[in-house]
């Protein structure tokens, strides 16, 4: 793909390796888990374009789901035979059951990395206390924890969380610290509070200060990171030791290999910057993968639908087209309609940036009375773990 060039890299080179329990990640760059997108055909993408370098998150799989068997889940959590480490987010609320599937991913070797997901905003999960309203109860976020990580035995488990729930109810400092003392392995921050939802922009002054708060650990910066420059500033600007990136990659898998060239040191890597001719390949690419994953072409190419407007952001695509895209359920509909693109369209400068959810929120919906004591011996209703739109 055409790469624009960059300015050599300054004498400031950021660490270029993270350790994850056993495993070394090298580059520290790694796919934020991203419901309904970080399946295994997106992870295989980004890891084409990587050279298989990197850390891939699964989806987010709720624990009652996976010690149920419950047969969707159970597809979710597949792992190409080539991923290495297998990388599985879970989304639990009650201890015992989250204890109960880590210890069958342990028994039946269905991972390598646990990751535990308490960054949800969503509201029909907030409204039960899950997501990431759980942290603000204390005693129930250190039993996760401690039952995870007792459960994991030498399997790392890290976990995944936001600033808090909103400005006067700030806790991922506490939440580190009671990670460290339960034995996590590494902490992921959004910058972000579940009040601001995807609004705004990412505070990365507070990953600094998580770092600086768990320096036993590895801190992994998270938000807006929309080109490999940000990955690289990132780190330089919070001292962290990793980054993960979830939005940027939407419809931009290549990212991935921008990313990991960035930290290549001396390598003067640029960004790529790839024609239509050559994203429609990646999306033929990407559809193909989702059908032989599902076993079934109509529904991988109708599962590719969501990922059509990201691919084509920014090119002239013109919006009749860009519906009818939305609305195939075969590969031939797909490339016969792609054919018909002008294909030898340059990368738009307006596809740089933000894509994605953008939105923001004022207000998170809590249990009644959820903000009263932070310390009091709060249970979390199994109907949290039913939204799974992620985080
Ligand atoms: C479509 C979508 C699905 C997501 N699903 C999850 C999820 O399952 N688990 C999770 O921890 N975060 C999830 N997230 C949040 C991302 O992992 C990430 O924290 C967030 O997008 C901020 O990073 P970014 O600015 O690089 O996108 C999701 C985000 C998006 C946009």
């Amino acid at each position: 793909m055409t790469q624009t060039p960059q300015p050599p890299q300054t004498p400031h080179q950021p660490r270029t390796r993270l350790r994850i329990g056993p495993h070394m990640v090298q580059p520290p760059v790694v796919l934020a888990p991203m419901a309904g997108i970080t399946n295994a055909p997106f992870r295989t993408l980004c890891r084409e374009f990587s050279g298989g370098k990197g850390l891939f998150v699964s989806e987010m799989i709720t624990t009652r789901a996976l010690v149920e068997r419950d047969a969707k889940t159970m597809r979710l959590i597949h792992f190409d035979g080539s991923e290495k480490p297998r990388s599985i987010q879970l989304y639990g609320v009650d201890p015992t059951t989250v204890g109960k599937a880590v210890q069958m991913i342990v028994d039946e070797d269905l991972a390598d990395h646990i990751d535990l997901n308490f960054g949800c905003p969503v509201p029909k999960v907030t409204r039960k206390g899950g997501g990431s309203a759980l942290p603000y109860k204390r005693h129930l976020l250190r039993s996760i924890l401690r039952e995870a990580v007792t459960a994991a035995g030498p399997l790392p488990v890290t976990m995944k969380m936001r600033k808090g729930i909103d400005d006067d109810h700030i806790t991922f400092l506490d939440a580190g610290r009671i990670a460290v003392e339960e034995g996590v392995t590494a902490i992921a921050l959004h910058g972000r509070t579940a009040a601001q939802h995807y609004g705004g922009t990412a505070d990365w002054e507070a990953i600094a200060r998580l770092k600086e708060a768990v320096p036993e650990i590895p801190v992994l910066g998270n938000g807006d990171i929309w080109s490999a420059d940000d990955a690289v500033r990132m780190m330089r600007e919070t001292g962290c030791d990793g980054v993960v990136v979830g939005r940027g990659c939407l419809g931009r898998p290549w990212l991935f290999g921008d990313l990991v060239a960035a930290f290549e040191p001396g390598s003067g890597a640029g960004s790529a910057r790839p024609t239509l001719r050559e994203v429609a390949a990646v999306m033929r690419r990407h559809a193909e993968l989702l059908a032989e994953w599902l076993a079934d072409e109509e529904r991988g190419v109708i599962d590719f639908r969501k990922h059509v407007a990201w691919y084509t952001k920014g090119f002239s695509v013109g919006s009749e087209m860009r519906k009818r895209l939305a609305i195939t359920s075969s590969l031939a509909e797909l490339d016969a309609l792609l054919a018909e693109l002008d294909l030898d369209q340059e990368w738009p400068p307006g596809a740089d940036g933000p894509r994605g959810r953008t939105s923001g929120r004022n207000r998170v919906v809590l249990p009644d009375g959820w903000l009263d004591d932070p310390y009091d011996c709060a249970g979390v209703g199994a109907d949290a773990e039913l939204d799974t739109s992620g985080g």
